[in-house]
């Protein structure tokens, strides 16, 4: 059921409206983005002591550092997340501290893409965290995360189910997937409202949540996602679509 899709251009500037007279800092954004990403993967994957690794692939910018978030969450929570991250932002000291409290929880990163294939296979893992790129992804893909997003998208069932945040990752935001090789998530995680290319994600077998709940009334009605808000009960954090 896709409600109500904002497109990329949208999605920027309602981010920006968010951290300029909403007086949102990113930080808080990011947190409640990934607490609800970590949310959604608990209750669609659930661990277990034979399966509780999860593979997390950040990208280099905010949909990365909702996959930071995400996996200091999980850890806390019985998982054992493996991190991919190879173009670190430099930008902002928010990645750097993000980074400094997932390795002081112990968190690993693997940093070759040889290593990256094997674990997306290895049984230990229930799921693979794709948070490479968000609403600001313009194709194509750059390396090295074509090589990665092309195996992980050859690769159908032999790798861990993929989780993608926001958008799954190379497709276009809003024209969906670009070639015959487009990643194939089993979940998506929409963040506010989903993008228009979360209508080409319908198959039966999978799963759509939407989560990051941090939109008053106002921001609602000016984005026209107040029946998408309204969807959410109680204190929940993610609503499955
Ligand atoms: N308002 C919201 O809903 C919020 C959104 N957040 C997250 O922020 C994301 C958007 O973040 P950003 O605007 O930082 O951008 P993205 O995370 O979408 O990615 C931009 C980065 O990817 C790189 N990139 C773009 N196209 C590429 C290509 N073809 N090949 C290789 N690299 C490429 C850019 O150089 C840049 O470093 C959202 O999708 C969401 O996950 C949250 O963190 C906070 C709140
Ligand atoms: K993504």
């Amino acid at each position: 059921m896709i409600l109500k899709t904002l497109s990329s251009k949208a999605a920027a500037q309602l981010d920006a409206d968010l951290m300029s007279s909403g007086a949102f800092s990113l930080d808080q954004l990011m947190e409640l983005a990934g607490l609800s990403v970590a949310s959604a993967v608990y209750k669609q994957y659930p661990p277990t002591p034979a399966k509780n690794k999860l593979l997390v692939l950040v990208g280099p910018g905010n949909n990365g550092g909702d996959g930071l978030v995400a996996s200091r969450h999980l850890k806390l929570w019985g998982y054992d997340p493996v991190l991919f991250y190879p173009k670190k932002s430099t930008k902002q000291p928010l990645y750097q501290r993000l980074v400094t409290q997932l390795q002081q929880l112990k968190v690993p990163e693997i940093d070759q893409l040889d290593e990256v294939k094997k674990l997306a296979g290895d049984s230990s893992v229930v799921a693979i965290i794709d948070t490479l790129f968000g609403f600001s992804f313009k194709p194509p893909i750059r390396p090295p995360f074509d090589e990665l997003i092309g195996y992980l998208a050859s690769s159908g069932d032999s790798v861990a189910p993929i989780v993608s945040v926001d958008i799954p990752s190379g497709w276009d935001v809003d024209s969906g997937p670009t070639d015959n090789n487009a990643l194939q998530p089993k979940m998506l995680v929409s963040l506010t409202a989903p993008k228009p290319c979360a209508t080409y994600f319908n198959a039966k077998d999978k799963v759509h949540y939407l989560g990051g709940r941090f939109i008053n009334d106002e921001v609602a009605a000016k984005y026209d996602i107040a029946d998408l808000i309204d969807l959410y009960k109680g204190d929940e954090l993610i609503v499955k679509l």
